[in-house]
Parts: C-alpha cells; sequence; structure tokens
C-alpha cells in the first residue's frame, strides 16, 4: 500500500472544484459515465486489433445506488488502469493542467470553463462525493491484480494493490450530504435519461420487469421475469445512414427524442458530414403556428453521442433554434462554457454548415413537389422568414423557395410575384407596391377595395412582417409593400390621374375645422382628399412607417424611439355627398354626423369597443 499526495501544489483543487462548478453538480454524473463507455470502446478497439485478447463478455455499464451506505457506483467492464496508470491520470495529469490554468486565470474564471479542458472530468466527482474510490483492473494485467484508490476530497490519497476478481473499473462515490438528491432512483434516473440515454454502451440501471409468453398455442401462458433496466439507446437513428431509414424510422426517433410531443413533425434533415469536420445529426421542422408561443431549445447537442446540451443559442444560429432534432459532431468541445462554444472556430464552421443544409433541403423540397411544399408554407414560414432576416446566405437561397400567398389563397415566388402585380401596381414614381393585409378578415373591406380596382393583395401574417418587407425592399429595388389599411386605395399606388374637389378652398377649410373640432386629435390627424364619390365618407388609416416601427419594437430591432403613441389618419373624402352635407349642418346635428361618420370608419378599422361602440349603438337606434 502507498500513500502519496496528488501532485498540486496548493491545496485549493478541491474548493475550486465545488465551488466553480457549482451550478451544473449533475455533470459528474455524465462524466463518469462517459469515462466507462470510453474504457469499454477502448476496449472492443483493442480486442479488434488482436491487442486484448480472449472473450470480452457482457460490456454493459451497471449504476448502482445503494442508498443504506450512501454510495453511487458506477462500474464497467472497460480497459481498466494499471497502478501506473492510475497514477499518471489520475493523480498527475489532471492536476498538473489545472495548476498552469489557476496561475493564468487566477480571479478571473468562469468555472465551466475547467472541466474537461483540463482533464478534470473524473474530479466532478468531488462536486458530490465526499470520498471517491477507484477499483481498477487492467486488460492487460496477467493475475487478479487490482489497484484501490482511495481519495477523501484532499490532497492525499492512498493507493494499494488488491485482487480484483473481473477485468474494468468501479467507481464508487460516497455521496456528501449536501447531495443525497443522487441517491435517489428518479434523480439518478432522470440524469440518465438527459445524458446518457443514446450513449454508445448499454447501460444498465436497476430491473424491470417484462411480460414473455412461455410455450405455444393453447399451452402459451404469459409471465412477468425482471430484467435488467438499460437505459440507453445505442444506436440512434443519427448514428445510421440516410438509406437504412425508412420515413416512420424518423417519425419513430421523433417520439423517442421528445416522449411528451404528440404532433408530428413536417419533415427532417439528416446531417451527415465526415469532410471537412464531422458532423452527423437529424434536424425536424416542427409545425410553428404565426402568433403561437415559440418554442426553442428543442435541438440537443451530442459529442458522439455524448449530451453536451439543449440551449444551442449561439451555437447554431438563431433562426435553427426553432427546429427540434439532434446535431452530434466530435468537433465540439464536451466541457466549455456558451461563450466559448460560440468563439469556437468549429462551431462556426458546423453552424454555418447546418444552414447550408437546411437550404439544400428546403430547396429540394421546393423543387420535388412544389404542391406537397406549399402545402407545408404555413407552418415552415416563421422558420424561413426568420432565417432570412437573420442570414444573408440563407436569404439568398430562400428567395428562390420562399412563397408570397394573396388573398385568393395562390402561392407565388416572390420573382413570381412582383412579375405578377408588375402589370398595373406600378406607380407614378416607376415603383411596384405590393400590398399586404396582416388579416383576411379585419382588413376584409380594405382588401376588397384594392381588388375592386384590381389590384392583388397578399397576405403576411407572421409575427415577422414588418422585418420582413422591410427587407424584401432592401433587396429587390424599386419594390415597396404597402399595407392595405394604409391609406386611400389611390395614395397606396399613386396614378397621375388627379380628382378634382366638389369643394372650394374655404369649403375644405371649414370642413377641416368641423372634423377636428369633434374627434380625439391626439390620435387622428384629420386629412381631406379629392376622391371618387363612391369611396366611403370618412376611412381610417394607419400609416405604413409609424405603425412598422410600432411592430418591430414589439419584436425586436427596428429604430428605438421610445413608447410610439397610437396614432391614424382620418382622411375625409370631399367628394362624398356626406362632406357638403356636414359642411351644411349646424350646431348639434353637425357633430352628430361626424361622430357617426368616424365611428363608421372605426368599425371598419376594428377600432370602435368599449363606452363608444355602445354611444354609437344607442345614436344608430335613435336615428331609426
Ligand atoms: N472508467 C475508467 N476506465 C479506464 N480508465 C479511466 C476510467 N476513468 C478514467 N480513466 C482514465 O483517466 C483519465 C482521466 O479521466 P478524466 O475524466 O479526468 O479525463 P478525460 O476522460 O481524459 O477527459 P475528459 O473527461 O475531460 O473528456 C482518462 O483519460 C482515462 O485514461
Amino acid at each position: 500500500m502507498s500513500t502519496g499526495k496528488i501532485n498540486v501544489t496548493a491545496d485549493n483543487i478541491f474548493p475550486i472544484i465545488k465551488k466553480f462548478l457549482y451550478s451544473d453538480h449533475e455533470i459528474f454524473l455524465r462524466e463518469l459515465i462517459s469515462n466507462a463507455v470510453d474504457a469499454t470502446t477502448k476496449l472492443k478497439q483493442l480486442s479488434r486489433m488482436g491487442e486484448a485478447k480472449g472473450e470480452l463478455g457482457d460490456l454493459t455499464i451497471k449504476v448502482e445506488i445503494d442508498e443504506a451506505n450512501k454510495q453511487l457506483r458506477i462500474i464497467d467492464r472497460g480497459v481498466g488502469m494499471t497502478a501506473e496508470e492510475v497514477d499518471q491520470y489520475i493523480n498527475q495529469v489532471a492536476f498538473s493542467g489545472a495548476e498552469d490554468f489557476l496561475k493564468k486565470y487566477e480571479g478571473k474564471l468562469d468555472g465551466a470553463d475547467i472541466i474537461g479542458h483540463f482533464g478534470l472530468g473524473f474530479y466532478s466527482a468531488f462536486m458530490v462525493a465526499s470520498k471517491v474510490e477507484i477499483k481498477t483492473r487492467s486488460f492487460k494485467a496477467e493475475s487478479n491484480e487490482a489497484v484501490h484508490w482511495i481519495c477523501e476530497g484532499n490532497p492525499e490519497f492512498n493507493l494499494e494493490i488488491v485482487e480484483q476478481e473481473d477485468r474494468g473499473t468501479e467507481i464508487i462515490l460516497h455521496i456528501s450530504e449536501d447531495s443525497e438528491e443522487f441517491l435517489k432512483d428518479s434523480r439518478i434516473g432522470e440524469l440518465l435519461d438527459k445524458y446518457a440515454k443514446f450513449m454508445q454502451v448499454p447501460i444498465q440501471f436497476g430491473t424491470r420487469e417484462e411480460t414473455v409468453t412461455e410455450g405455444e398455442g393453447d399451452d402459451a401462458k404469459e409471465e412477468k421475469v425482471t430484467v435488467p433496466h438499460i437505459v440507453n439507446n445505442t444506436e440512434p437513428a443519427w448514428t445510421k445512414s440516410p438509406s437504412e431509414l425508412g420515413e416512420d424510422d424518423y417519425k419513430q426517433f421523433y417520439r423517442e427524442l421528445y416522449p411528451m410531443t404528440f404532433e408530428e413533425p413536417l419533415f427532417h434533415i439528416h446531417l451527415n458530414v465526415d469532410y471537412p469536420f464531422d458532423l452527423t445529426g437529424i434536424l425536424f421542422f416542427p409545425r410553428i403556428k404565426p402568433n403561437m408561443e415559440i418554442q426553442k431549445n428543442k435541438i440537443q447537442l451530442y459529442q458522439s453521442q455524448v449530451f453536451v446540451t439543449d440551449h444551442v443559442e449561439g451555437i447554431v444560429p438563431d433562426f435553427l433554434t426553432l427546429l427540434h432534432g439532434v446535431i452530434d459532431s466530435k468537433d465540439i468541445p464536451l466541457n466549455v462554457s456558451r461563450s466559448y462554444l460560440q468563439n469556437d472556430h468549429n462551431v462556426r464552421k458546423i453552424s454555418s454548415h447546418i444552414t447550408k443544409k437546411v437550404a439544400d433541403k428546403l430547396e429540394e423540397l421546393f423543387k420535388a413537389d412544389r404542391e406537397d411544399f406549399a402545402q407545408k408554407w404555413n407552418d415552415i414560414k416563421v422558420i424561413i422568414e426568420y432565417g432570412m432576416l437573420s442570414e444573408e446566405k440563407f436569404f439568398d437561397r430562400s428567395k428562390k423557395f420562399a412563397l408570397m400567398v394573396n388573398s385568393d389563397n395562390e402561392k407565388f415566388t416572390i420573382d413570381e410575384y412582383l412579375e405578377k402585380v408588375k402589370e398595373n401596381q406600378v406607380d407614378k414614381n416607376g415603383e411596384t407596391i405590393v400590398l399586404y393585409a396582416a388579416n383576411k378578415e379585419a382588413q376584409h373591406s380594405f382588401i376588397s377595395k384594392a381588388k375592386g380596382k384590381g389590384y392583388d393583395v397578399v397576405i403576411l401574417d407572421s409575427p415577422l412582417t414588418s422585418h420582413y418587407v422591410q427587407k424584401l425592399e432592401s433587396a429587390y429595388e424599386k419594390v415597396k409593400f404597402k399595407r392595405v389599411d394604409a391609406d386611400t386605395i389611390d395614395k397606396l399606388i399613386e396614378k397621375d390621374e388627379e380628382i378634382s374637389s366638389a369643394l372650394s378652398d374655404k369649403q375644405r377649410e371649414e370642413l377641416k375645422e368641423a372634423m377636428e373640432a369633434n374627434v380625439d386629435k391626439a390620435k387622428f390627424t384629420v386629412r381631406l382628399e379629392n376622391m371618387d364619390s363612391s369611396e366611403l365618407p370618412l376611412t381610417i388609416t394607419v400609416p405604413e412607417f409609424m405603425r412598422r416601427m410600432k411592430e418591430m419594437q414589439m419584436t425586436g430591432g427596428g429604430m428605438m424611439m421610445g413608447e410610439l403613441p397610437e396614432s391614424y389618419e382620418l382622411i375625409v373624402n370631399t367628394n362624398h355627398p356626406l362632406a357638403s352635407k356636414i359642411l351644411e349642418a349646424e350646431g348639434d346635428f353637425k357633430s352628430n354626423l361626424i361622430k357617426h361618420a368616424t365611428d363608421l370608419a372605426m368599425l371598419q378599422q376594428n377600432l370602435l369597443h368599449g363606452e363608444a361602440l355602445t354611444n354609437f349603438i344607442h345614436r344608430s337606434v335613435d336615428s331609426l
């Protein structure tokens, strides 16, 4: 037996482990199990190369809780370690790295960076254990000679040569008082599900009951037997080649990933690259309804089937965080902080590669079956529009298949649509005006006005619309988007023809004053327009620029202009007979006329509510 001092100058490594890694205590289990998985896969490789002799036997890794003795044990039948290896890998290496690190970064540490980076993986056990034992016998050992190492969370360790029948390593954690949650079946079960669900070697945690049928025909009997409970699927779908998988396998995998989600994904993208970096994975396009609370953090990041994180913002482009699925890459560092990951060269390459793949897949779907793609459009447009807004390259790719859907539910690509409306929606300045509505029902009267003029109206109802149209305007020359209720139809698409007014300048002046005296001036700007006498007498519009800024502020971005006030234009058609009638009227009758006509315009914009609506109804009844 020997005792020794772990190779570290200060006694400080243990407090550091505990303190800096505080927020993420649970990852100790991932560290220890992935060590066990590594040891097992190494053994398999050595055996294939003929360096490990004999039968390997059952290689299942076991996780055991011994609540009475307050122990958690992780047992593998992998390569094991000799005494020299324990000394080299456990006593020395871990700390020499940590020591340099501490010197360099003293005082400015974000603890998550330490682990892993410096081979502290195994030592993360001390976040939850007051004492850790390693019992290990190397596959190289000729006899039953094994090593027993004990450390009580201080730099002194104990190393003893013992006998052990079986090859492999057993890690025994004496769980400390403040970490007793890790002695609970449910907690460990949950962690195994989180971190080990797809690890490469079978992991057993307890047992479960299974019903088996004994005998055949009439003699068949059902019997309950107890079998080992294997917590992981060692060959998840993404590790297979796409040619081996059918549509149902992908759907099955989706359910495996999200057992609590009942909606099926719309389609998937199988990522499979080995050059210039290693990347596999399956991404799913979920159904996203406009205005629905968008769910992020559904993509899981793995490194060689070991779960790393499901907070992938900054790692994959933001718009892709709306997708679901798995990304696995050996090139993703396991244990580093988010800021480190975001700046990692490989991670950035991976991210732009994924963007490209997603665009490829969408284009392929569009080309292969445009009808089907168009049907899915409504469910995927938020993701695509989001992508087009945030990634220039994705924009360039997507503009070929992003669709415009008009009020008659006809679907066009952007180019097709611009071509279509060029015929009669070019204004006097040569700009093509795309008229759009956010809501077919609410803006019905505006839409039908536009259509009455022979114009077309697209429906843009995603929460990103104002950003999206802004983006399209900057990408396409001489194209402007205007919402149908942003102005009167003649002003939306201004042509050369001028309509003269039936009123004199003086009458116009009087009319304006009368209107202003009877409406809320803070809310409405009164504007007189000479329109066709068949047009409505009063129309309320929401100026395009103000509305867009307001919407963009709500969804992030846009100019910061403080709280934008509610503001509308009240447009009076001077050629409507009502204009003259207002001019001629006197006293209460005059103001009632104005109020009533204004209320009608508000109704058209769905702005009449509460007391104003009640008053309107009473006034209407009285006049019947
Ligand atoms: N269960 C085990 N069986 C065999 N060797 C092990 C086992 N656990 C740890 N080791 C050895 O100890 C070394 C140090 O382990 P540790 O977890 O600290 O770092 P790592 O696994 O090398 O790196 P990291 O965990 O940061 O990815 C391992 O590289 C391995 O050689």
